[in-house]
This record gives structure tokens, C-alpha cells and sequence, in this order.
């Protein structure tokens, strides 16, 4: 049985969905969580693309120890210089350096002949060994290469040191046959090719990822690279959790199998859709609601009789279980505290602390608590960072045949408060208007969503926001009972995060 290596991107190729966008601390909790999913290696961005993606990187390097820690760099010492200031504190660290080799690419976006290509690939492995003993190269859209080049580049890198060389079909264009055929000819002629791991990279393009990832993995490639939930650019990255599951279930067939440990599966998922704002639909293989549903007697007589009959793979085995600890207004800090580690955080006490308060406060309000509660509430509560603005209290004015009025009070970092009133053309258009004046800050909602949390009358409301700010865009998620109350928290904490980016937040904290 082989044992294939996994490599999350959701930190870097994840979070280059469109409209995602997710600050150090969210990184860093997404970081510890794929830890003990257990993957291999963690990319946790691109330090060269911002002072902030840089931080990230550094941060995630600094806490966690089990996993290597990547960065992106292009074939620029650059940004291989910013990549190796950022990873310098990490127990175990690689360097993705990547150059796009199809002609297309090599033509129109970088105009360069397969001669500079070659080259600068070579120059740039050969200065990123100086720094790091793991060097991972990447021929951005390979698949769409031709063969004879793409062996050739390979070959020159391996000979420049390069510890792992991906294979990536950057635009999803591949199919499965195609896609495995390519790893099997480097397999062939590539000298040295054994010695190194060989990774697959696939978008979700023609919504074959997963397959084309499975197909590499047949045809000898070594090492997975994808998303939790599959997110990323464009149609997003192959699922990593329905990679590791098909060769779970299928390895009678693939006769290879992850080191995942996959009871993290749904806990992973379930964060990485949380902080991101991108939703997981229903039907989604493996972490989907209805993945372990069944709606029709035929199939729910089968499973009561045997599950096997309609289920290939144990819901527990990935982490849907069912509740061990029922929270309610008689527990206590322990059981909470105890919850939360099953739950998958790592918080601080700080945050434990208000977490805690918030739980007692919603104990008086609702008779049961489940845990998508306490998930709500804890995703609510974290400390991210300093934050310049919190809702202390919202009131709206509003009658079917008057104008809505809101008025808000904000408290802000240094204690002192501020207090506004405005009308809008509806409760939540007044409160964000009231909002936008109290902290001056003009900016664009691109988008709004509510969501039900948990089910009943008493059922937790969750809102997430878009906000748009010259060319920051950013998000922000709120939860409560009441949806307007949601609706506020979350655009205080999008425009938290535009005073974050802009630098302000620090500023007014330590002034
Ligand atoms: C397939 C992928 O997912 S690749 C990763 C994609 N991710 C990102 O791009 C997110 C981060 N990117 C960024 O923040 C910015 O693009 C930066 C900071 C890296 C560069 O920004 P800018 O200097 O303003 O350049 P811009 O993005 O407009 O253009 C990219 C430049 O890099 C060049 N380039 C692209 N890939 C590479 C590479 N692998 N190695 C060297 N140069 C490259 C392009 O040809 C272009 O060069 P040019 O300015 O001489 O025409
Ligand atoms: C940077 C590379 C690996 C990439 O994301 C792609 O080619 O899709
Ligand atoms: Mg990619």
C-alpha cells in the first residue's frame, strides 16, 4: 500500500477565491486545525504579495510544529527573499517556486522563449537551495505543455535540486486519461524522477479535479494538492477530503492510502466554511448536509436493515458524530472548555472567557444548545486581533408606513464611544447607514446573506457581509438570535478588518 502525501493550498490557492479573504488569526486557527488533520504540508500563502499575506505565513510558521510550512514565490529572488524571511521560524519549511511552461503562458503572460525558461526555472531552484533544504518547483499549467519541454524542465530542476516537482493543470482542462498519461511519460524518461516526490495540482474547471487527481495518483504521482471543500481560484482546487476518501474506500482499487486522520474531516470543513463565508451546498460529497441523508423509503428501509446498503463511507468515520456532551444553563466552564476542544479550537482563555459569558447569556434564551450553537458563538467570540470597533447597541424605528430609523452605539478600542442615527430604505440599510456615519468609513456592501444557524423559533441567525472600499474588499460574519442584531455585528467586523488592512486599528490601540 503507497502512501501519498497531502498538500492543503486552502491557505493560498483557497483563499484566492474570489471575495475570500482571511486575516492572520482565522489563518492560523485554519493552520492548527489542518495540523491535526494531519497533512504533511500546509502552504500558508504567498509572502511576497503583501506585507499581510508575509505576516500570515510567519505566523502560521511560528505555531505549527507537526506539519511543514510552505510559501509561494515566483522565480523572482524577491519574492524568494520575503518567502524565507517569513518561514524563518518554522520547525520544518519549503519553498514553492513556480514558472508557467506552456506556450501559451510562455508566449502571451510571461513572453519568454522555453530557452529563458528553462533557465530562469533552474536559476531560481538553484538560489532557493541556498535557503532551504525543501524546494518544491512548480510548472505552472503543465498540462497544457508540451511533453518533450515539460521532461526537459523537470529534468533540469531535479539536477538544480528541487525536492518536489508538481504537475499542475492550472486551468482544469485536463482529463483523466490525458492527465495520468503526462505523469506516466515522466515516470519513463525523466532520469531521477524516483527520487523526488512528484505532485499533482488540479483545478475544477470541467469538474474534474478529484478525478484527475486520482488519475495522477494511479500513474505514480506521490504527493495531492488541493483545498478543504475545494475552494480556490475560479471553480476552485480538487476537494482534499474526497481525494482521501476515494482511496480510503477505493484502496482495493488505488492500493494507496493518506496518513489523514480522517475524523478531523468534518471539523476541518466546517471551520474552513466558516471563516471563508463560502458555504458548503447540501449535496457536497463528504461534508455536505445530505451526504449521509436519505430521503426515500426504499433507501431508508435499506439502511435500517444494514447501512452498507446505500452508505459507502461511516459518517463517524469522518467526524459527523453524535453529541457526547449536551450543553445547557447547568454546565459549567469545564464542560465548555471540553466541548470546545472536541469541537476542534484552540482558543485562548481570553477567548474561552467571552465565549463562556456568551454561552450563559444564549442558555437564558434558548432551552437547548446544540452545537452548531456553540459553534456560532465561539466563531463570534474570537479574538481577532485588535479590533477598533464593537456593537454595543443597535435600535431601530419602524412601521410598514413609515421611514426605518436606526440609531447604533459603538464603543471604540481606547473605551471612548460613538453614537449615530440615520434612515435607510429598510432596518438594515438604516443600521449600516447609522454605522457608516459613526465611524466615517464610506464603503460599498457587495454583498449580504442570512443564514439559519440552528433550527426552532429560538434558532441562531448568522449575516455575512461583503464590503468593498476602493480595492479592499473584505467580509464579515455576525451571529445572534436576532437577525438585525447579526446584521450589525457583522458589518462592524468588515469594517474592523478595512481599518485592519489599512493599518489603523494598531495605530489607534497603541497611540
Ligand atoms: C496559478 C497560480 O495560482 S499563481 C499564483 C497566483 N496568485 C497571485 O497572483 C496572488 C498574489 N499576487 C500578487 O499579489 C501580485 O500579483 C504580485 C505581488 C505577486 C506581483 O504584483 P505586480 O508586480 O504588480 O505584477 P502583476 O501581478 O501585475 O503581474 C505579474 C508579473 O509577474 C510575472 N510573473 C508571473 N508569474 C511569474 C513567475 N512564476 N516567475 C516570475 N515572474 C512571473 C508576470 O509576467 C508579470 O510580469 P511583468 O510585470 O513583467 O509583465
Ligand atoms: C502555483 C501553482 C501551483 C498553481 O496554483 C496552479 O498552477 O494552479
Ligand atoms: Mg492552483
Amino acid at each position: 500500500m503507497r502512501t501519498i502525501e497531502i498538500f492543503d493550498t486552502t491557505l493560498r490557492d483557497g483563499e484566492q477565491s474570489p471575495g475570500v479573504n482571511i486575516s492572520t488569526n482565522e489563518k492560523v486557527e485554519i493552520a492548527l486545525q489542518l495540523e491535526k488533520l494531519g497533512v504533511t504540508r500546509i502552504e500558508a500563502g504567498f509572502a511576497a504579495a503583501s506585507p499581510g499575506d508575509q505576516k500570515s505565513v510567519a505566523e502560521v510558521a511560528k505555531r505549527v510544529k507537526n506539519s511543514t510550512i510552505v510559501s509561494l514565490a515566483r522565480a523572482v529572488k524577491g519574492d524568494m527573499d520575503k518567502a524565507y524571511e517569513a518561514l524563518r521560524h518554522a520547525q520544518n519549511a519549503c519553498l514553492h517556486v513556480f514558472l508557467a511552461t506552456s506556450p501559451i503562458h510562455r508566449e502571451h503572460k510571461l513572453r519568454m522563449s522555453k530557452e529563458q525558461v528553462l533557465e530562469k526555472a533552474v536559476e531560481a531552484v538553484t538560489y532557493a537551495k541556498k535557503y532551504f533544504t525543501e524546494v518544491q518547483f512548480s510548472a505552472e499549467d503543465a498540462a497544457r505543455t508540451e511533453i518533450d519541454f515539460l521532461a526537459e524542465v523537470v529534468e533540469a530542476v531535479i539536477k538544480a535540486g528541487a525536492t518536489t516537482v508538481n504537475i499542475p493543470d492550472t486551468v482544469g482542462y485536463m482529463t483523466p486519461y490525458q492527465y495520468g498519461n503526462i505523469f506516466r511519460e515522466l515516470r519513463q524518461r525523466v532520469p531521477g524522477v524516483e527520487g523526488i516526490r512528484l505532485s499533482c495540482h488540479c483545478h475544477d474547471d470541467l469538474g474534474m479535479a478529484v478525478a484527475n487527481s486520482l488519475a495522477a495518483v494511479e500513474a505514480g504521482a506521490t504527493q495531492v494538492e488541493g483545498t478543504i471543500n475545494g475552494i480556490g481560484e475560479r471553480a476552485g482546487n480538487a476537494a482534499l477530503e474526497e481525494v482521501a476518501l476515494a482511496l480510503e474506500t477505493r484502496k482495493d482499487f488505488y492500493e494507496a492510502t493518506t496518513k489523514l486522520n480522517l475524523k478531523e474531516i468534518a471539523r476541518t470543513s466546517q471551520l474552513v466554511s466558516r471563516l471563508t463565508g463560502m458555504i458548503v451546498p447540501g449535496n457536497k460529497a463528504v461534508v455536505g448536509a445530505n451526504a449521509f441523508a436519505h430521503e426515500s423509503g426504499i433507501h431508508q428501509d435499506g439502511v435500517l436493515k444494514e447501512a452498507t446498503t446505500y452508505e459507502i463511507i461511516r459518517p463517524e468515520s469522518v467526524g459527523f458524530k453524535s453529541n457526547k456532551l449536551v450543553l445547557g444553563k447547568h454546565s459549567g466552564r469545564h464542560a465548555f472548555k471540553e466541548k470546545l476542544v472536541e469541537l476542534g479550537y484552540h482558543l485562548e482563555q481570553e477567548e474561552i472567557d467571552a465565549a463562556f459569558a456568551s454561552f450563559k447569556e444564549l442558555c437564558d434564551k434558548k432551552k437547548e444548545i446544540s452545537d452548531d450553537d456553540i459553534l456560532a458563538l465561539v466563531d463570534g467570540k474570537m479574538v481577532r486581533g485588535t479590533e477598533m470597533y464593537r456593537l454595543e447597541s443597535v435600535q431601530l424605528s419602524y412601521g410598514n408606513l413609515s421611514v426605518p430609523t436606526a440609531s447604533v452605539r459603538l464603543v471604540r478600542a481606547d473605551g471612548s464611544t460613538c453614537e449615530e442615527a440615520a434612515c435607510g430604505n429598510g432596518s438594515v440599510d438604516s443600521i449600516y447607514k447609522a454605522i457608516d456615519r459613526a465611524t466615517g468609513e464610506e464603503v460599498s456592501l457587495t454583498d449580504y446573506k442570512i443564514l439559519s444557524v440552528t433550527q426552532g423559533q429560538d434558532a441562531l441567525g448568522e449575516v455575512f457581509v461583503r464590503l468593498q472600499q476602493g480595492d479592499l474588499t473584505v467580509t464579515g460574519r455576525g451571529v445572534s438570535t436576532d437577525v438585525l442584531e447579526a446584521s450589525a455585528i457583522a458589518y462592524v467586523r468588515a469594517i474592523n478588518k478595512i481599518l485592519e488592512r489599512r493599518g489603523e486599528a494598531l495605530v489607534a490601540a497603541t497611540s
